[in-house]
């Protein structure tokens, strides 16, 4: 199995904080892979230098076996999605898909009338993206760092804010692009969706990777009935 994201002794000092702590990563192609612990983990600040937002102090991140610093060979490669979906608030919702798809050299206008409707954003598509509640945002924001098909999908914090439908409709999403062999990392503080949607999961404390293994692994490890919130709390000492 190819490997879709790998880091070696990742490190980044942020003012006083050393947020990214010597860290480990190996993502298999196809994984469902979770990223998760407290606030202030370091998992923001990992993914920048995943997506090469941020350089490393120390240490290298390949992205399809390509240095994530370089973001140009790996535009087509990669999909990501910040925690504030980058939007214009003056386009409507249709524009700003017509927008990335030409950004991103998309000849096909069937391309964005499909992720409208798999969105469902097609009743929305002519209001103006400053009008779009937050769930809109991010399900248009979803829809444009897919809209190239990327074989790897990195999502910070989609499912922050989220009313139960359209955490679904999020759901749905990762099921569908993992069934179509994409590699998709997540990170969340949403533990329920994160442990039945992951197929492997890392825990981060202090910038440094705790734990990494399987959703039923980490539950299994911390009590017989435990589950993935119980497992992050038991092993980042909350
Ligand atoms: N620009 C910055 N300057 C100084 N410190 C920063 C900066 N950005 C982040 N940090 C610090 O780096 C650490 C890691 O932050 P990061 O945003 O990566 O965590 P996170 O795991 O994504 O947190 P959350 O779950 O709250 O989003 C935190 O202690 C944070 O305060």
């Amino acid at each position: 199995m190819t490997t879709a994201i790998e880091t070696r002794g990742l490190t980044k000092q942020l003012g006083d904080v050393l947020a990214v702590d010597d860290l480990d990563l190996s993502i298999s192609s196809g994984t469902v892979y979770g990223f998760v612990g407290p606030n202030g983990a370091g998992k923001t600040t990992t993914i920048r230098m995943l997506v090469g937002l941020l350089s490393p102090d120390a240490g290298t991140a390949l992205v399809d076996g390509t240095a994530a610093s370089n973001r140009k060979e790996l535009t087509d490669t990669v999909g990501y999605l910040p925690a504030e979906a980058p939007l214009y608030d003056e386009l409507t919702g249709r524009e700003q898909l017509q927008y990335a798809a030409q950004f991103r050299r998309l000849d096909d206008g069937d391309r964005v009338e499909h992720a409208l409707e798999r969105y469902d954003l097609v009743d929305a598509a002519d209001r103006r993206v400053s009008g779009y509640s937050t769930g809109m945002r991010r399900k248009l924001g979803l829809a444009q760092a897919t809209l190239h098909d990327p074989p790897i999908l990195i999502l910070d914090e989609p499912l922050n804010g989220l009313d139960p439908g359209a955490t679904r409709t999020v759901r749905e999403l990762v099921n569908e692009v993992s069934d179509d062999g994409t590699t998709v990392m997540i990170s969340s503080h949403d533990l329920a969706t994160v442990e039945s949607i992951c197929d492997q999961v890392g825990i981060v404390s202090d910038g440094r990777l705790v734990a990494d293994a399987s959703p039923e692994s980490l539950s299994a490890s911390v009590a017989e009935d435990a589950d993935l919130e119980a497992a992050v709390i038991e092993l980042t000492d909350q």
